[in-house]
């Protein structure tokens, strides 16, 4: 296998390969662009067309996803996955992987779509290197571009995997995708309605491609990841990489579709969060309910039919996401 296969080894041992490009015998070319960054390029007149970007490790204690990214890696390094795209692998938050955390010193995920530019520290640089990685990566004009960002949770969830889906003015979600996404095995897709500062949102908003946060089952340390089960999602992306997927039909048959209603935001320390600390993700929530309260007699009471609650998170930093209320959506709006 190609040295530069193991780049999930060179990240975790903090090196920088001596050679930094490395062809395999079938004309493959795989380059390291940096600190747990690599591009792979098929040989020209293999090429598909479509520009993949596959991250991982945005938040360093979920495992799952960056040993996926791994054995995909391995695979190409080795030969026995044959690429007709253009990949670009990326491992988000390396020091915070190593400390096997969620981060160092902040969530990487509430850093993009410019927010590094107002914080400063290793995370917020890291934010505007991985946007510069995805910017060169997607600036060829005429590719399809795709972007799956791979995360577990920290909770258990009734709906085990589900994607997240930016939002943009004026662009609609695409059923195709939706429907790709399901042959990968997602269960559910959220539909965002209103922008975000998310590395998939950075992607989707900001460089035209479709883009999603993919949750795949809870994080758990490298090894233990036995419970998840990534079977579906790893022969498709094996196919979206060399270029055999199956033509997917549009249906969504079996796809549940949420869209969000709401998102928590936890404004200062006094923000309480009435659920109880194991509640699973998806979990309904009726009427009237008093979910939490903040400072100035703020409340947040359940307003919505069929409301559910996703990433519970009181432990969050003043001014983020302490949870996100979802409802069921028809799909209307799909384009
Ligand atoms: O389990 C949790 O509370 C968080 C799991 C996680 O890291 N989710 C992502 C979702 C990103 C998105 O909204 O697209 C995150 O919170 O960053
Ligand atoms: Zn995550």
């Amino acid at each position: 296998m190609l040295a530069l296969g193991k780049l999930l080894e060179l990240t975790l041992t903090d090196h920088e390969p001596a050679e930094k490009t490395q062809v395999t015998p079938k004309g493959v070319r795989l380059r390291w662009l940096g600190e747990g960054a690599l591009e792979v390029r098929p040989p020209e007149h293999e090429d598909s067309g479509l520009d993949l970007l596959l991250s991982a490790g945005i938040h360093g204690n979920e495992t799952a996803p960056i040993e996926l990214l791994e054995r995909l890696l391995h695979g190409v390094a080795n030969g026995k996955i044959k690429p007709r795209s253009r990949v670009l692998f990326l491992f988000g938050n390396p020091a915070a992987i190593r400390k096997g955390e969620r981060f160092v010193e902040q969530d990487i995920n509430r850093l993009f779509n410019g927010r590094h530019e107002l914080s400063s520290g290793f995370e917020a640089l890291r934010a505007a290197e991985l946007e510069q990685f995805a910017r060169v990566f997607f600036s060829k004009p005429g590719r399809p571009r795709l972007h799956y960002d791979l995360h577990t949770a920290i909770r258990g969830s009734k709906i085990e995997q589900f994607a997240l889906y930016p939002y943009k003015e004026g662009r609609k979600h695409s059923r195709r995708e939706l429907a790709r996404l399901a042959a990968a095995g997602m269960e559910a897709v959220l539909l965002q309605s209103k922008s975000s500062i998310t590395f998939s949102a950075f992607t989707y908003e900001q460089l035209a491609a479709e883009a999603f946060t993919l949750e795949l089952g809870k994080a758990r340390p490298f090894g233990e990841n036995e419970q998840v089960n990534l079977d579906k999602l790893e022969e498709r992306l094996i196919q979206i990489i060399e270029g055999t997927e199956p033509e997917t039909e549009d249906s969504l048959e079996g796809l549940k579709l949420f869209r969000v209603a709401r998102e928590i935001i936890k404004h200062s320390e006094g923000f309480r969060l009435h659920l109880p600390a194991d509640i699973e993700n998806f979990s309904e929530l009726s009427m009237g309910y008093l979910l939490a309260e903040d400072l100035a007699e703020t409340r947040w009471v359940v307003e919505e039919e069929g409301a559910r609650i996703i990433f519970p998170n009181p432990k969050v930093k003043n001014g983020l996401r302490a949870g996100i209320l979802v409802v069921p959506d028809s799909g209307q709006c799909l384009g």
